[in-house]
């Protein structure tokens, strides 16, 4: 199969979608790479790393698309990728349809074979192609947060670890999954004070157990989070209820009660943002103020660090990616059920329930199409 990976034209967007030690995997299974020159330059790849592993430089992204049988990326396609998607051709990327309805008819109109990485599933109910990338969020979350609590960046000018003869800050984490365990172990590295909040009691049972010394657990209802809020220094935004949008767990108006200068980090703004007065930020422009409270809410923090993010994230797709180079989409689809969990529209027809019932569009069961 031929397999191609173009320049991501995201704004702010530095990762890659294949690796260079990916294409030597796919190299030596049998298949043509076909990477985009300069494609790996934002996650310090040069074409030289690429052709040493047995790919091919073309010039540009209408020539990777032209000649690919399969387009491997990282963000969901822009408006002119996907003009030149084509029946039969196999896209496996992060695509979030359900908040994205341009996207969705285009991609049902191109024809193509769209597999998420955000919806692949696996045997423990967890997303193996969403958790890289939460892993990095939720470790990069306490490093801004700490940058913006700095008094020059609007916060309240306290240290993460305090010092000797002053106390640590306060940090609150809403959510103690992937983002939010990765988050709470770096807060408390840096020496915070952290308690994390979360809705479910086998999870708390397992942060407990396994971290019981680093950092304090909560059950999150309204009243503890409301006590915990007051005393914050920093707050992360880590829920997610999935395949809905966030819920709203911190009000503008208890603004009022926290200390002025706090910092709110939602990385659940993917999802919507869990404080009521968040919206989108990128990495040109990441904070902003709302009386007297900062906030930081950039959508694609992962970005940020494109060359550990890229590697993390290649590190989980690639299995996949050879999958579906190897035995072509319906047949790696008919034996892996958590790859086929990632199909979300094929040949001009939706086939993810979320999705339809979001955008009330038809969709048919991916089954029905093996
Ligand atoms: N901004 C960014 O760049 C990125 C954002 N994300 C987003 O971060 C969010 C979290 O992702 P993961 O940690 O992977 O999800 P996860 O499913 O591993 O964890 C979410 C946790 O939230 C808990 N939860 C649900 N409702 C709650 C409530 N009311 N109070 C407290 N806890 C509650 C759940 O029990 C679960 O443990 C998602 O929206 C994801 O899309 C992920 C990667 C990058
Ligand atoms: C998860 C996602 O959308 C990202 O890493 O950008
Ligand atoms: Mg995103």
């Amino acid at each position: 199969m031929k397999i191609g990976c173009p320049t991501e034209i995201k704004p702010q967007e530095f990762r890659v979608g294949v690796t260079p030690n990916a294409a030597q995997e796919a190299v030596q299974h049998g298949h043509e790479v076909l990477i985009q020159s300069g494609a790996g330059i934002g996650a310090g790849f040069s074409d030289e790393d690429y052709t040493a592993a047995g790919a091919k430089i073309l010039g540009t992204a209408k020539e990777v698309f032209e000649a690919a049988d399969m387009i491997v990326k990282v963000k969901e396609p822009q408006a002119g990728e996907r003009k030149m998607l084509r029946e039969g051709q196999i896209l496996f990327t992060y695509l979030h349809l359900a908040p994205d309805p341009d996207q969705t008819h285009d991609l049902i109109a191109s024809g193509a074979t769209c597999i998420a990485y955000e919806t692949v599933t696996d045997r423990t109910g967890g997303l193996p192609l969403l958790a890289p990338m939460s892993e990095v969020a939720g470790r990069l979350a306490p490093q801004v947060g700490a940058y913006t609590l700095q008094k020059a960046n609007g916060g309240r000018g306290v240290l993460m670890g305090g010092v000797p003869g002053v106390g640590p800050a306060k940090v609150l984490v809403i959510g103690g999954g992937v983002v939010g365990v990765h988050a709470a172990r770096i807060a408390a590295g840096m020496g915070a004070d952290v308690t994390v909040l979360d809705r479910s009691l086998p999870r708390l049972r397992y942060l407990d157990d396994v971290f019981g010394g680093t950092f304090s657990t909560g059950y999150s209802s309204a009243g503890l989070l409301q006590e915990h809020l007051v005393q914050a220094d920093m707050v992360i935004g880590a829920v997610l209820i999935p395949g809905a949008a966030a819920p709203k767990l911190v009000t503008r108006a208890q603004f009022a009660d926290m200390k002025p200068g706090a910092v709110l980090v939602d990385v659940a703004i993917d999802q919507g943002g869990c404080f009521e007065t968040s919206k989108a930020t990128t990495h040109a422009d990441p904070i902003y103020e709302v009386d007297g409270i900062m906030h930081y809410c950039v959508a694609n923090m992962p970005g940020a660090v494109a060359r550990t993010s890229t590697i993390a994230l290649g590190n989980a797709t690639m299995p996949f990616m050879l999958a579906l180079a190897d035995k072509g989409w319906r047949k790696a689809c008919a034996e892996d059920a958590h790859l086929l969990a990632g199909l979300n529209v094929h040949a001009g027809q939706l086939t993810y329930k979320a999705v339809g019932e979001a955008l009330g569009i038809d969709w048919v069961h991916p089954e029905s199409l093996l």
